[in-house]
């Protein structure tokens, strides 16, 4: 029979792993930072698309387990979520393709714009209500981020703010940093079940979303100051919180209070906290 006759299969074009990038359509540019893993640059995809580019260094990462979870990574779409685009993953060192945002981490931002943002409420709480719709949106698929701060949420043309990076930190090797009492655990923004039984939830994420808003409030600066690890962790113990940063609404210090209430179950959920946040910025207007 001749090829019009045959009915196409219903899994044509679907056989590559379209989570897979093709090297060859990548052209790298210039280098934007390093993280975790090494270097990140950014990056034109098919001769067009502007994308940030992680190149894992080797022994950084759990590779294979990283590569299987990208397939679910792909699928979370949200505004508020810096979209993974793929992986380049047949060779070594693996690249991590998303999509690219031009102003950089929340946490330079916010540090670099403080004379403007500093006297703009509304825009800080509107940077809070877009990373709560972002992470309501992975609440509602059960995606827990484990690094939740604004140094892992990324700012775009005319304020758009994004989280990056969600449920990366579990394919860190580096244990420095994934276990509660080495020098690199984000001891500042994790909840005693954390600090205890490195219990993630997305009720720890809601208590690293409440010193993120802190972040937010006083542009940058360091939860705790200058406390070293052991004294916070004493401190969230005894259940002694963080300050009411100066430019802050007490409605708005409201909300963040909630988000480190000791026990779990008595933190808001990101749905929740988003409609409070909402209805304090329409209190504002
Ligand atoms: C005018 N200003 C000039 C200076 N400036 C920049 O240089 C600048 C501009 C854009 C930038 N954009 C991005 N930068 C990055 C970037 C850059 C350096 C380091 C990283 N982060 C990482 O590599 C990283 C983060 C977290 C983690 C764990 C697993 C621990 C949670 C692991 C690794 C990201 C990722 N991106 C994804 C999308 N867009 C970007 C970054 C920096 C900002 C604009």
């Amino acid at each position: 029979t001749s090829p019009c006759d045959r009915p196409v299969p219903p899994t044509a074009g679907l056989s590559h792993d379209k989570w897979e990038i093709d090297p060859a359509e990548l052209h790298l540019l210039e280098e934007l930072g390093s993280g975790q893993f090494g270097v990140v640059r950014r990056g034109k995809w098919r001769g067009s698309i502007d994308v940030a580019v992680k190149m894992m260094k080797e022994g950084t990462m759990s590779e294979d387990d990283f590569i299987e979870e990208a397939k679910v990574m792909t699928k979370l779409q949200h505004q508020n979520l810096v979209q993974l685009y793929g992986v380049c993953s047949k060779d070594r060192p693996i690249y991590i393709v998303t999509e690219y945002m031009r102003h950089g981490s929340l946490l330079n931002y916010l540090r670099r714009h403080e004379a403007t943002l500093g006297a703009n409420v509304g825009l800080l709480l509107d940077m809070c209500i877009q990373v709560c719709k972002g992470m309501a949106y992975l609440e509602r698929h059960n995606y827990i981020h484990r690094d939740l701060a604004a140094r892992n949420c990324l700012v775009g043309s005319e304020n758009v703010v994004k989280v990056a990076d969600f449920g990366l930190a579990r394919y860190v090797l580096d244990d420095q940093y994934t276990s509660s009492g080495g020098t690199k655990f984000p001891i500042k923004w994790a909840p005693p079940e954390v600090l205890n039984y490195t219990r993630f939830s997305s009720k720890s994420d809601v208590w690293a979303y409440g010193v993120l808003m802190w972040e937010v409030f006083t542009c940058g600066k360091m939860p705790y100051g200058r406390l070293k690890n052991t004294e916070v962790v004493e401190r969230v113990q005894r259940g002694i919180i963080l300050e009411r940063p100066k430019a802050c609404f007490k409605e708005v210090y409201e909300v963040m209070r909630k988000c480190w209430a000791h026990c779990p179950e008595v933190r808001p959920s990101f749905r929740v906290l988003k409609e409070q946040l909402i209805s304090v910025s329409q209190g504002l207007l």
